[in-house]
């Protein structure tokens, strides 16, 4: 399912009707009809339901909302919130035909009190505004959606909560807060950022029968990645494999003060299905995780000061890939490693601490030919773009896009929708996980699945998906369980990747 902004909605929305002759009036019609379904879905006989239309097409799906409900034997009616010359075009053609089976429309001069008076079982469909907005609200739309904020209804918004922006990047709106919202033919990019997403409430996305070709001509690809895409990209094993097929990966990190990182990535890269993990650090952090990863190899690298040294000794060709950083520390003793690894004929993933060092020398990835991928969560994407955090959580896909092109790296932009993008720009959203993942340690397990599932039969972006992807579920499936949000740890993530695999393949 494609992640769009308002201007790509609505060359989706042209495209479809030049090439496929679809007309705008049908599209409506099977929109509403899908939402009015939904409704269908969640709404008893027993309760009323209040359609508040606006004046563009987001209003004209309000009256075949109510259309539907009412043909199906639903108490639905329409508050029309603005003046009766301002309904035009398809809507117009819609709320002719919602009058014409004996709808009812409420004016707007009605509209305060009977918004003042609604009974809180009464169930509102919020069809005011939809993409088409600009700027703030103005009266009398501001006003209403005050209100209506104010009251408990359930609320369910058509296409984006009315007042919305659908792109990232705006700070300044007042919206509707919705309980649900169905969005229409594709995900809006606001549904993914962080200080735009609460207002979604309940989502889901909705086919009106837009053809794939329209999606397919955008110049940006973003989508989600769910459990569907897990499944059909994951690779098989065969009965012959052997550990050489599975991958052979080094992982380097770890200091004195920070041996746990190190253990949890290595576990988890093991736990997630690599043939032969190494992991390379210091004599004190090996002796500190042994125990909790036997099925790993230790490499022993030089300190100095309970920092790992620069090595040249580290013989690279003998593995498939490595991951670097993980609780490396930030001595700057410790960078030269950064470039030596870049030199290393593999592909390379820098998390942590490592990102901190490539900071200082960006260089090191000029020349480097093989797929290098960065997991930054938003402090560090703000530290590598020298931004604040708040500039990143405003246009996280713009960001994490920029960085990726202008330095030819895939980047996996952390947090509770982690954004993954390519060197040439496409972008996917992960949709598991949840709140028991914002602790210490979950970024390191998330870099020894990554480390695997780059090492597997399927393209680097089809195994970061899949990393994020098993990392999330991971912890949903876990607090369906035997945990909660609440005291999930880092290390509960790693064991729950059996559920995800014996859920999922
Ligand atoms: N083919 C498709 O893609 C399909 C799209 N569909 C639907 O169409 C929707 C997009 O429709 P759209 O383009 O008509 O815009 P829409 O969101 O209704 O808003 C325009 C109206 O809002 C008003 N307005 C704007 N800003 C405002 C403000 N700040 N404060 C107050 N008012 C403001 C503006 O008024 P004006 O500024 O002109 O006075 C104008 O009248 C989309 O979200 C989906 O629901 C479905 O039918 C399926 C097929
Ligand atoms: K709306």
């Amino acid at each position: 399912m494609y992640i769009v902004t308002a201007e790509e909605m609505y060359g989706i929305d042209q495209f479809s009707m030049k090439h496929t002759g679809v007309e705008a009036s049908i599209l409506m019609e099977n929109a509403g009809r899908e939402i009015a379904q939904r409704i269908m879905d969640m709404v008893g006989f027993e309760q009323s339901i209040l359609v508040l239309a606006g004046s563009g097409n987001n209003g004209g799906d309000g009256f075949v909302i109510a259309r539907t409900l009412r043909n199906m034997g639903y108490q639905a009616s329409v508050l029309q919130v603005v003046d009766d010359e301002k309904i035009t075009g398809h809507a117009a053609y819609h709320k002719h035909l919602y009058q014409k089976c004996d709808g009812i429309v409420d004016p707007l001069d009605k509209g305060r009190e009977i918004i003042e008076r609604l009974d809180k079982e009464v169930v509102v469909v919020d069809a005011m505004v939809g993409i088409g907005v600009k700027g703030m609200l103005r009266d009398p739309l501001h006003s209403i959606v005050t209100q209506l904020n104010q009251l408990e209804n359930l609320t369910i918004s058509v296409d984006i909560p009315s007042g919305l922006p659908a792109d990232e990047g705006e700070a300044d709106f007042i919206a509707v807060q919705a309980s649900h919202t169905f969005m229409i033919g594709a995900i809006k990019q606001t549904a993914f950022v962080q200080h735009t997403a609460p207002y979604y409430g309940e989502w889901d996305c909705l086919d009106i029968g837009f053809p794939t070709r329209a999606f397919e001509q955008l110049e940006n690809e973003r989508k989600i990645w769910t459990e569907k895409e897990f499944q059909h990209t994951f690779p098989k094993r065969s009965a012959y494999d052997h550990k050489g097929d599975h991958g052979k990966g080094l992982i380097i990190g770890g200091s004195a003060n920070m041996p746990g990182a190190l253990g949890l990535t290595t576990r988890a890269a093991l736990r997630s299905g690599a043939g032969l993990v190494t992991a390379g650090t210091t004599d004190k952090v090996i002796q500190r995780i042994a125990t909790f990863c036997p099925e790993a190899t230790f490499l022993t690298l030089p300190e100095e000061n309970d920092h790992l040294q620069y090595n040249d000794e580290i013989e690279y060709a003998k593995f498939d890939a490595v991951a670097l950083g993980i609780g490396m520390g930030r001595e700057a003793t410790s960078r030269p490693i950064i470039r030596q690894a870049a030199s290393s004929k593999l592909p390379l993933i820098i998390d942590g601490d490592g990102l901190t060092h490539l900071k200082e020398d960006l260089t090191v990835l000029d020349g480097k030919e093989e797929p290098v991928i960065l997991t930054p969560h938003p402090g560090e994407m703000a530290m590598l773009l020298e931004l604040s955090i708040k500039d990143v959580l405003m246009r996280p896909f713009y960001y994490a896009k920029k960085f990726a092109e202008d330095y030819n790296v895939y980047v996996v932009l952390k947090g509770a929708f982690t954004i993954i993008t390519t060197p040439e720009g496409k972008q996917a959203v992960n949709v598991s996980g949840n709140a028991g993942l914002a602790k210490g340690g979950s970024g390191d397990v998330l870099t020894g699945i990554i480390l695997t599932m780059i090492m597997q039969k399927q393209s680097i972006f089809e195994g970061l998906c899949n990393a994020c992807f098993i990392h999330g579920k991971s912890a949903d499936l876990l607090v369906q369980g035997q945990h909660s949000e609440h005291d999930l740890l880092a290390s509960d993530v790693i064991e729950g990747v059996s559920l995800v695999y014996r859920t999922f393949l």
